[in-house]
């Protein structure tokens, strides 16, 4: 596992972009797993700069998303079909066909989970996944107590996580209760895995990852048993780790 420490946002950012950029430059038909959150919101910035000033080139790049609320489409503006669309595709020169993300709309959890992993399978796995950390430890929408072998599959949201989202949405009760997300085993099999973490309300789960135990509790804890893991936090994520 590589730490980086970036002095802020920005540098987390600038830093973690490129990363994909190499990764882009290395592999021009890479797949790239991708993540929401205001984590990368930054980092999409960066790339986008880097693609508007001819440095980058998406048009072989395939895209497959973590997570989706269960019942929000692209339309809808807190969907992460829209984030994403939004927040990068819409700016850089990616296929949008290229570019997957679990399909809210479909109301059938199985049918909707099996689709999801019969894409990741057809395209061959995921070359460089894209992870933000929630405060309880999860990634994805992997929530504390996930088991660790299940690959893309409908989970109920916590408390917390509802709450941590509620500000993107006019209401608590709006916030919807669940959502498909690419499980552990399906990140775990990434062939490498690049997490960005900022600010300070992050530094007690960063630590918990990094040096305690490996439990479904806290669903990040199983990256210390991949072999390709960088992570790129600022010093307020960094603060509680020891010197
Ligand atoms: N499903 C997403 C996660 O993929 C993300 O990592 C997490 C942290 O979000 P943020 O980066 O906004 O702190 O939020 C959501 O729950």
């Amino acid at each position: 596992m590589i730490i980086y420490r970036a002095k802020n946002y920005q540098d987390m950012s600038r830093k973690a972009a490129n990363i994909i950029s190499a990764q882009i430059i290395m592999k021009p038909d890479c797949v790239l797993g991708l993540a929401t959150g205001s984590s990368p919101v930054g980092t999409y910035q960066q790339l986008i700069e880097w693609y508007k000033k001819g440095d980058l080139d998406f048009s072989h790049v395939t895209s497959i998303n973590l997570d989706e609320y269960k019942g929000l489409g692209p339309d809808n503006c807190q969907s992460y079909r829209y984030f994403m669309n939004t927040n990068l595709f819409d700016h850089v020169n990616i296929d949008k066909n290229r570019t997957f993300v679990p399909n809210g709309l479909e109301m059938d959890s199985e049918k909707a989970c099996s689709d999801y992993n019969q894409i990741i399978a057809r395209e061959g796995g995921i070359d460089l996944q894209l992870l933000g950390l929630g405060h309880n430890g999860h990634i994805g929408f992997n929530e504390p107590g996930a088991a660790f072998e299940k690959e893309t599959h409908c989970i109920d949201l916590t408390e917390s996580t509802i709450e941590a989202n509620k500000r993107f949405f006019a209401s608590e009760e709006d916030v919807p209760k669940q959502a498909y997300t690419m499980g552990i085993k399906s990140i775990m099999q990434a062939r490498k895995i690049l997490v960005i973490i900022s600010g300070e309300s992050k530094a007690d789960i960063l630590k918990e990852i990094l040096y305690g135990p490996i439990t479904p509790a806290i669903p990040a804890s199983i990256l210390q048993l991949h072999n390709d893991v960088t992570i790129v936090a600022d010093e307020a994520a960094l603060s509680k780790l020891p010197e």
